[in-house]
């Protein structure tokens, strides 16, 4: 917390208060900026006992109080990177940059740091601080990663789901028996982490076929202007249009012997080889498809590879390539059903996108007196306006960036 700003004396009234404090978070990743900010108003402040009043406000922050609890809402917003002074000033106007902390080795520079993660971390460092005057306090992308993901996992409840077959099915979460268990992110590229407890993992391999590669390729192919673009392009697709079957290649037969039916697909755009026809020949809408279901296959696949390799059942699926689509996620499922015959499970985050911006933001309770830990998150955000993003489906419970979560915060 920035105690500074608050400072009491005990004897002069309370009058400085702001009305929000935030804590914020960055994950600046090749094609997305993911922002984490926490706010309360000094209505939503409680001592340790529990009780709600100004006056608590005004004990947090001059220290009287052990244990105070602030409760507030985890807001999420994401940019584009390419789109990056959008966020400085989304940034700017809402003053997120004032709830960074100080660095208590340097107090007497007024400077304030900011967690922050992925790539950009350190691209736009300076940027941040030109235009924000403000220093990125850089948190290793795949400590936040694994971080963001336990936060999940433990703190928020219905955050893991199951989806297969057009059902989505919330997973109750153990939290004595969430370990070990593989988080494959998939961003721009694909790293795959075996998570054996809090920090402790292993990125045992990647993939530089992920996100990055659906998205340039898919506007290379089809001319799309936007990725939400190509995902809409994709559901009206077929990509048996462009995809080789196994039927096509055995005279409409399955080959059963090795356990492949007709319908199987043989070839990724394989059809495009002999069909003699050019990319205008070819539906937009069916490019798009065939390539989201090659690239959401190969990930699956290797995903099982891996998790086979280490003996692990469960696999969480994050990053924002998934953007809780159905067909991403159930092509997904299938192919680690298919490949483990069953043994393993495919399952999702509803907060994918912003693993590593909340494990920065989780980071900020490394400094003694700026402590800040989430105990607990309760998710029934429903105020937000769905209609902002077309992809996702209010009915079925997937999120939204404009929700928040309700948590409460230890400040030390
Ligand atoms: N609005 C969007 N603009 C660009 N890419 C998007 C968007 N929404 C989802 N994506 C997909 O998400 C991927 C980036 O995922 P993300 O987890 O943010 O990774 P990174 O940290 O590399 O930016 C992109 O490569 C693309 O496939
Ligand atoms: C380099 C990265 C960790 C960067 O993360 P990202 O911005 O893609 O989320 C990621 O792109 C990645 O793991 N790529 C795959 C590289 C490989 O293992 O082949």
């Amino acid at each position: 917390m920035d105690l500074r700003r608050n400072e009491n004396d005990g004897n002069s009234e309370p009058t400085q208060f702001p009305a929000q404090i935030s804590h914020l978070a960055l994950d600046i990743g090749g094609s997305l900026i993911k922002v984490v900010y926490f706010s309360t108003s000094r209505d939503n402040c409680i001592d340790c006992e529990g009780e709600s009043s100004a006056n608590d406000t005004l004990r947090l922050f001059s220290g009287n109080c052990k244990h105070p609890v602030l409760q507030g809402r985890l807001h999420f917003a994401k940019f584009e990177t390419s789109k990056i002074k959008d966020c400085l000033e989304f940034i700017s106007s809402k003053e997120l940059h004032l709830g960074g902390f100080q660095h208590h080795e340097n107090p007497s520079k007024d400077r304030k740091f900011i967690k922050a993660t992925g790539g950009g971390a350190y691209k736009f460092a300076e940027l941040f601080k030109e235009n924000l005057g403000i220093d990125l306090d850089k948190e290793d992308e795949m400590d936040c990663l694994v971080a963001g993901a336990n936060f999940l996992l433990k703190a928020v409840h219905r955050e893991a789901y199951t989806f297969m077959d057009g059902q989505k099915e919330f997973v109750q979460i153990d939290q004595s028996d969430l370990y070990p268990y593989l988080l494959v992110n998939i961003g721009s590229g694909v790293s795959m982490i075996k998570v054996d407890g809090d920090g402790k993992f292993e990125r045992v391999s990647g993939t530089n076929v992920g996100g990055g590669t659906f998205w340039g390729l898919g506007r290379l192919l089809t001319k799309c202007k936007s990725f939400d673009e190509l995902l809409e392009l994709s559901h009206q697709g077929n990509n048996r249009a462009i995809d080789m079957l196994v039927g096509e290649i055995y005279g409409g037969m399955d080959y059963s012997k090795i356990g492949l039916s007709s319908t199987t697909i043989a070839s990724s755009f394989g059809k495009a080889v002999s069909d003699n026809k050019e990319l205008e020949d070819y539906k937009p809408e069916d490019v798009a498809r065939s390539l989201l279901r090659m690239i959401s296959n190969n990930i699956g696949q290797i995903s099982y590879l891996n998790a086979l390799r280490f003996g692990l059942k469960r696999i969480f699926f994050g990053g924002f390539f998934i953007r809780g689509q159905p067909y991403t996620m159930d092509t997904i499922s299938v192919a680690v059903h298919f490949w483990s015959k069953g043994e393993a499970k495919a399952m999702f985050l509803r907060h994918e996108g912003f693993l590593g911006a909340l494990g920065a933001y989780v980071s900020y309770a490394k400094h003694s007196n700026d402590n800040v830990v989430c105990n607990q998150s309760t998710q029934l955000p429903v105020s937000a306006s769905y209609a902002a993003d077309p992809n996702y489906n209010p009915l079925s419970g997937d999120f939204n960036d404009n929700e928040s979560i309700q948590c409460s915060v230890y400040a030390a």
